[in-house]
């Protein structure tokens, strides 16, 4: 089945500043996928890209296999975005929003409608101004989920949510997506808000994409290494040099495997590299940890020339 997103060589420029560079990624039918990094790295600008607010400086983005700059009514109903700084009709309350919203999509699904209210205990009568950060979050997910986009596009949705509000918002998408084959797109800083929900993640850094792969495929692939060595001349940090990062305190070692696959490879690939290793041991590293070693060791790295 073909990719619901494919992102070709794409760049985006606003006078000088390169927002993105030369982004290549693809988003599997089915998936939800995190599109991680920090402030200022690409992540909005690569989302405006996709639904054409802003177009490329070069490269191509694709939608439904439609370049985003021949996004249509077909293709954009298909598609919902709620973004951080969502702008909702401030006047009307949710029952007028609703109504508003239903005349619009001719798909629009009143059993999910009425599922989403409860699920996110909205006020209907009140004035949606008064609504606070977590609830106009939830008022926006709602009208965008109520008419079953097969996309659904998301920029930082949970920036400034209380634990337990973002923890609803998360439980009421994890329902839905085990209902419906929907496609996410979710943009986040941080990746303990949206590791429950992601099965693909990517990263961006200050416009360049450092991976893009399956969250198993992250989850195996890391591993953090403890080790100690017998006495003799200490491990050096260039031996550490393929690891993601290492620290050494005299006859001990920590460091951070990247292309772990199993105890069995790792155990004979320590052996050859450090003989006088007494012992070792490896476990699972937390999503959260490979992506703050990642972003520094991507940091750490000269650009090319
Ligand atoms: N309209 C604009 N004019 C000039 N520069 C811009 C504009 N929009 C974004 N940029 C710059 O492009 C880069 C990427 O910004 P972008 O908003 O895409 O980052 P982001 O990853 O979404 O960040 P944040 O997490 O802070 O929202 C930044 O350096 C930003 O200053």
């Amino acid at each position: 089945m073909n990719p619901v997103i494919e992102i070709q060589k794409m760049s985006c420029r606003f006078g000088n500043v390169e927002a993105v560079r030369n982004l290549t990624l693809e988003v599997p039918v089915g998936s939800v996928y995190a599109f991680l990094g920090t402030n200022g790295a690409g992540k909005t600008t690569t989302i405006k890209t996709l639904l054409n607010l802003l177009q490329p400086s070069a490269g191509t983005a694709r939608i439904f296999g439609v370049d985003s700059t021949h996004l249509g009514p077909p293709e954009l109903a298909r598609i919902g975005y709620v973004s951080e700084n969502q702008q909702l009709p401030e006047k009307l309350n949710v029952q007028q929003m609703i109504d508003y919203c239903r005349a619009l999509y001719a798909n629009w699904d009143d059993a999910l409608c009425r599922r989403l209210v409860e699920r996110f205990a909205l006020p209907m009568n009140r004035p949606i101004r008064g609504f606070s950060r977590g609830m106009k979050t939830k008022a926006a997910l709602l009208v965008s989920l109520a008419y079953r986009p097969e996309l659904l596009l998301m920029d930082e949705p949970f920036a400034g949510l209380d634990p337990l509000v973002r923890d609803d918002l998360v439980q009421g998408m994890l329902e839905l997506s085990e209902q419906e084959n929907w496609t996410v797109f979710i943009s986040s800083h941080d990746i303990d808000e949206v590791e429950r929900l992601a099965d693909h993640v990517g990263m961006i850094d200050n416009g360049v994409l450092t991976l893009s792969e399956s969250s198993d495929s992250l989850r195996t692939r890391f591993r953090r290494v403890d080790a100690i060595f017998a006495e003799g001349p200490p491990p050096t940090p260039d031996l550490f040099k393929d690891a993601l990062s290492s620290e050494i305190s005299g006859l001990s070692a920590r460091w951070i495997e990247n292309h772990y696959t199993d105890d069995e490879e790792l155990g004979a690939r320590i052996r050859s590299r450090f003989p006088n290793c007494q012992a070792w041991s490896s476990s699972p590293l937390a999503l959260r940890d490979a992506f703050v070693a990642l972003t520094r060791a991507q940091r750490a790295t000269p650009p090319a020339l």
